[in-house]
Formats: structure tokens, C-alpha cells, sequence
């Protein structure tokens, strides 16, 4: 529909011409020069602005451009939410939970910034008929129009916003992926390449059960990580941060593992040091993981990592620990990407005979403990599981027979899967704490048999024995 404004601008010529023609002669008499002209520049600017468009290309340098990749991110987004254009496409795999809508070819899309009113077409140009160039692709790109007096702000600040509103969305929207060398189906895993599938994994710091205090500083710890991208220039340290987490099994380490991917939108590239059988193997399959990715080495205590200066030359493994300090150190260090490291232990003091190089700060920032069951986590767990969200009346019970037995958060988890019946599944608990309690306190069983801590550093034992 044709606004008034609309209806001015296409009269605007025959207006111009008339008041040339009549008035002209009059005002260069009244008025000087300056001024006239500065007058009618305003008036030009306003019914005739000049446009400048700028073409943003799919590729540069063999490259997808960045600001192309994020001027599709960012109409994505605006065309799923404001008025669609009459034209879009859509896709979605498998995998995605909802389609995807891209802009069409030759469709525009309108975008506002402040006072400034930006027009978005995605053009692609053939080959035309030059048949020595029609086997090649047809060339896309982005036709960024605008009023030419904007200029300066959208090279300086529209673009940037686009690019970091693309970044914003793509945290938003990422799918978490597992990686693991065991994934890569029909691939040894000596050949050191990764397979992945999604990581469906619901764990959150909201439901996990550990020492509140703890989880906050963890939760804290990472997103001061992740957004101090300039800190970490600014002081010239390498983007990256090291965990380790070490508890009993069934304590919930791999269930913190996803929560902190889950948190943070990051890829897990995870695997089983016993696999690693070269440090050139090591490095190959650290340089291939991706940006904003968290890299877990579980059961740490199992490696055949010698200490610096005692590596054996003749060893099976070639993989020794100067090998993973030098990749920790020098690989991140050069890619300026942001990675977290994450080492796992079900027995922290068996990392005695490990390097202490390994474990200082730059290299594992922060150690994380996750314990045998409080009343703190259990009442977490009792709210998760069975929505008990009250002082229970059996909970003085259980707290009293807590100072006696060692019960892992998973062996709770799995007595309240039994029962959506809270008094039942709080029974349940009662029994389990008692039958535990009455083995710690029984003098004619082994200690070996008391504690269910079997070793799971089954490749390295079973090879020894
Ligand atoms: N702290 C916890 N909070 C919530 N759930 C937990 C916790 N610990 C264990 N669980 C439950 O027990 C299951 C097993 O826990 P998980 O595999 O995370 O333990 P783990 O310490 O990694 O064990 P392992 O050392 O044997 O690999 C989880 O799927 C989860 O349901």
C-alpha cells in the first residue's frame, strides 16, 4: 500500500521542476548561495537519497567469508522471527528438531539499525555463457543496500553487530557433539580419527548433586573463562583451562562432564588414554578437534605417563608425558581457540606417581572433588527424582546413618528410579544405609571387600598382570 510519504517521494520531481522553474530566478536573489545549496542538499538527501551497496561474497581466498556466514546466521533468525519474505527456503535432517529457513535467491529481507534502514538480497551470478567457466559453481553473495550518508555506520558498527549476533545465535542453536575415537565406526582407533554423534545428554548444574558451594564456583569459574577472550590476550596466556575431577565411581563425574558441556555449548572430544600410543598420535587427534570444545582425558591414574627425564626409549607406548605437557602447551597456545581440559580420577592419590608439572595452575586450574553422598545432595537428589521438595520425616534417619556409611550419589539415583513412591523409595534408602553401615562396622570382612573401589584401570593392570 502506498503511504503518504510514499505518494510525496514520486511527486517530489514534478514539485522540484515547478518550483525551479517559478521560484528559481527569486530565491538566488534572496537567499546566498551558501545557503540555498546547503538547503537543497537536505532537501535532495531526503527525496533522493543516494544508495551505496555492498557485496559480500560466499568465498574470498578460497575461504567462506566470515561476514557472509554470519549475514546467513543472522536472516535466518529474522525471517524465523518477523514477517517471512514472500520467498524462503527450508530445510531440516534428521537430526534438527525443527526446519531450518534460509532467504530464497533474489528475495529481500529489511533490517533495521537505529535510524538506519538496510536492505538484505541474496543474488548469485552464473557463469553467463562463457563456456569456459560454466563446469564452475555460480558465485554468491549478499547485496547489502543502504542511504549512502549511513556509510560509516554500517562498515564501523551494523557489520559488527551482525557478526556478533551470529556468534550469539550459533552458541544458541548448537547441536553438542560427542567426539570419540571408538564412535569412528569401522575405523580402528589406532588410526586417530574421530567420530561423533549428538550428545543427548540432560544433565545440568541444576540437577546435579554435589556441595553447592562447589557447584557455584565451578559455574562461576567457567563463564568467567569463556568471556575473558581479551583478558586472555591481553595478558598473552593461551585461551584454555584445565579441570580435574576426581571422586569414587558413581560420584558423578561424567554426569558433571556433560552438565559443563550442556552449560557452556561445547563439544566433548573424549578418549581413553590406554588408545594414545604416540605422542604424534596425541597431537594429530588434539589439532583436529574444534573450537569451543572441552577435550576429557578420563582415568588420568592409568596412563603410562613416566616422569619427565624417566621415559623409557624402548617403550611400547611412545606416549609419554613430555609428549601431552608439550601439546597442552605448545598446540593451544599457537591456535588462540578457547578449549577447556578435563581430566578425570577415581583415585586421586594414586596421581602421586604422575609428574607434578602436570597438575600445576596453567595447566589444572581448578580441582574438583565430587564426594560420596551428603544430606545437602541427597535432599537434591530426593527433589530431582521424587519431588520432595520438605524435610521428610525419615531425614533425620538418614542423616544420622550418613555418619557411618559411604552411599555414591548413583546408588541413590538408581533407589529412587525404582519408585515414584517417596516414602517407599526413602525406605529403601534406609535399608541400603543400614545393610552399609552394618559392613563397614563388621570386623571379620577384609577392608578390600568392604569398599566396592574396583580398579578401572583395566587395560594397564590386566597388561601388568
Ligand atoms: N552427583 C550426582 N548428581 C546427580 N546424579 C548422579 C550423581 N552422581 C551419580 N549420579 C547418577 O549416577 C549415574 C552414574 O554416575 P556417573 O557415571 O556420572 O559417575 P562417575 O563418577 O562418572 O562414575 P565412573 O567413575 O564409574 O565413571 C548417573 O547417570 C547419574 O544418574
Amino acid at each position: 500500500m502506498f503511504t503518504l510519504m510514499e505518494a510525496l517521494k514520486s511527486l517530489a520531481p514534478w514539485f522540484t521542476a515547478a518550483v525551479v522553474v517559478l521560484l528559481g530566478p527569486v530565491v538566488k536573489d534572496l537567499i546566498p548561495t551558501a545557503v540555498s545549496n546547503y538547503l537543497f542538499s537536505i532537501y535532495q538527501d531526503y527525496f533522493f537519497p543516494q544508495f551505496t551497496v555492498i557485496n559480500i561474497e560466499e568465498y574470498g581466498d578460497f575461504t567462506r567469508d566470515q561476514i557472509y556466514e554470519a549475514a546467513t546466521t543472522y536472516l535466518r533468525k529474522k525471517i524465523n522471527d518477523s514477517p517471512k519474505p514472500k520467498r524462503f527456503r527450508c530445510r531440516k535432517t534428521i537430526k534438527q528438531n525443527k526446519p531450518i529457513c534460509d532467504i530464497a535467491r533474489e528475495e529481500e529481507v529489511i533490517d533495521n539499525f537505529g535510524d538506519i534502514r538496510l536492505k538484505w538480497k541474496l543474488r548469485e551470478e552464473g557463469t553467463g555463457n562463457q563456456p569456459h567457466l560454466q563446469t564452475l559453481p555460480a558465485k554468491k553473495f549478499f547485496e547489502l543496500t543502504f542511504d549512502k550518508r549511513f556509510e560509516k555506520d554500517v562498515v564501523e558498527s551494523y557489520l559488527p553487530h551482525v557478526l556478533d549476533r551470529a556468534e550469539e545465535i550459533q552458541r544458541e542453536e548448537k547441536v553438542i557433539k560427542l567426539y570419540s575415537l571408538e564412535c569412528n565406526l569401522g575405523m580402528p582407533v589406532t588410526t586417530g580419527q574421530w567420530g561423533s554423534t549428538i550428545l543427548e545428554h540432560p544433565a545440568t548444574f541444576d540437577k546435579l548433586a554435589m556441595s553447592p558451594k562447589l557447584k557455584r564456583s565451578l559455574k562461576d569459574d567457567l563463564d568467567r573463562f569463556v568471556n575473558r577472550k581479551e583478558w586472555y590476550k591481553k595478558v598473552g596466556r593461551a585461551w584454555k583451562r584445565g579441570y580435574l575431577i576426581y571422586g569414587p565411581p558413581g560420584t558423578g563425574k561424567s554426569t558433571l562432564i556433560a552438565a559443563m558441556a550442556n552449560h557452556l555449548k561445547f563439544d566433548i572430544y573424549f578418549f581413553d588414554i590406554s588408545n594414545i600410543t604416540s605422542d604424534s598420535m596425541l597431537r594429530n587427534i588434539l589439532l583436529s578437534s574444534s573450537n569451543g570444545s572441552m577435550i576429557v582425558i578420563e582415568d588420568i591414574d592409568c596412563a603410562q605417563l613416566e616422569k619427565r627425564g624417566e621415559e623409557k626409549k624402548d617403550s611400547y607406548y611412545e606416549f609419554t608425558l613430555s609428549g601431552l605437557l608439550n601439546v597442552m602447551d605448545g598446540l593451544w597456545s599457537s591456535c588462540g581457540d578457547e578449549r577447556i581440559i578435563v581430566f578425570t580420577t577415581n583415585h586421586k592419590d594414586l596421581l602421586d606417581r604422575l609428574d607434578p608439572a602436570l597438575f600445576r595452575p596453567g595447566r589444572i586450574d581448578m580441582h574438583v572433588p565430587m564426594s560420596y553422598c551428603t544430606m545437602d545432595a541427597f535432599k537434591m537428589l530426593a527433589s530431582t527424582y521424587l519431588d520432595v521438595n520438605e524435610d521428610h520425616r525419615l531425614y533425620g534417619q538418614i542423616e544420622g546413618l550418613f555418619a557411618n556409611a559411604e552411599v555414591t550419589p548413583a546408588e541413590i539415583a538408581e533407589e529412587f528410579s525404582r519408585t515414584e513412591d517417596p516414602d517407599a523409595a526413602l525406605k529403601a534408602v534406609v535399608e541400603v544405609l543400614k545393610k552399609k553401615t552394618k559392613l563397614e562396622n563388621a570386623t571379620d570382612i577384609p577392608y578390600s571387600e568392604k569398599r566396592l573401589h574396583f580398579s578401572s584401570c583395566r587395560y594397564i593392570r590386566n597388561e601388568k598382570s
